[in-house]
């Protein structure tokens, strides 16, 4: 079967500085994948040539079997993006502007594949059914992230980007929001690349991780895998310090 995310020998220049130095991953239907690592490290950099925003130096990259330098409109109805949020139509209430950026996306609907996900529901799966008619100008900051992820999903996106989702939700948000992802990955299939700095949101949403430090993968596995990968002495580690080891030990030898 194909990867959904296919990527090889990914390389990025701005000006005279390389950012990402061949990095190779692939990403597989259904699967979760937490991209960590310190600020400056290449995530956002590689999720926008991912998603097509963003033209690469060199290296192969497929999604969905599309090179995202080329990808159509139809390609790009079968992505999902979660920005960080949404400040645009102020005027406009949540549930029509779910509506309306849905209606996009009926073209694209298919046997398999409803598009775009019912106004009401979406609502309800977000937890903003309360808000359904509020201006969005009205939002609170925890409400606004809602309604950012549910602009994301309401294509019914075949592959879901999200970065840092859950930065400004109260443990409430952040609990409905686990189990959001959670159902969209084992129910709807939907294969979704996160960026966090949360290790906690990492270790309970993904399959498996990665670790970007100054454009460079240094490790990529389970939680199961990387953990062992530093257990040296036999001895359990938090995801915690996994990361901080790999981190710090690139640290000594860039
Ligand atoms: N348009 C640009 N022109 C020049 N350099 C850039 C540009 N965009 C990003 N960079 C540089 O590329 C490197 C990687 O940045 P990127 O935003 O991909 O990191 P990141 O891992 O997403 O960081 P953060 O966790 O802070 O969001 C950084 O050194 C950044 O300064």
């Amino acid at each position: 079967m194909n990867a959904v995310i296919d990527v090889e020998g990914l390389r990025m220049r701005y000006g005279s500085y390389d950012v990402l130095h061949d990095v190779t991953f692939q990403v597989q239907k259904g699967e979760v994948l937490a991209l960590l690592g310190p600020n400056g490290a290449g995530k956002s950099t590689t999720i926008e040539i991912l998603e097509g925003f963003r033209m690469r130096s060199a290296g192969r990259v497929e999604v969905l079997g599309v090179d995202p330098a080329h990808g159509d409109e139809a390609w790009r109805a079968r992505l999902g993006i979660v920005l960080q949020s949404w400040r645009d139509h102020g005027k406009w209430r949540v549930r029509e502007l779910l509506a309306h950026l849905g209606s996009f996306y009926t073209a694209y609907s298919s046997d398999t594949v409803r598009r775009p996900w019912d106004p009401d529901e979406l609502v309800a799966a977000v937890g903003l059914t309360r808000q359904a008619g509020q201006k969005i100008m009205r939002l609170s900051g925890g409400q606004r992230r809602r309604l950012d992820v549910a602009i994301g999903i309401v294509g019914r996106p075949d592959l879901l980007f999200l970065d840092e989702p859950t930065a400004g939700f109260d443990p409430e948000a952040r609990y409905d929001f686990h189990e959001l992802v959670r159902e969209l990955a084992t129910i709807q299939a939907t294969t979704i690349l996160l960026t966090t700095h949360d290790l906690d949101e990492a270790e309970k949403l993904a399959d498996r991780i990665m670790i970007l430090k100054g454009g460079r993968i240094m490790a990529n596995g389970t939680v199961d895998e990387l953990t062992r990968q530093v257990a040296a002495d036999g001895e359990r580690r938090t995801l915690e310090e996994t990361y901080l080891s790999w981190v710090r030990a690139a640290e000594v030898a860039s």
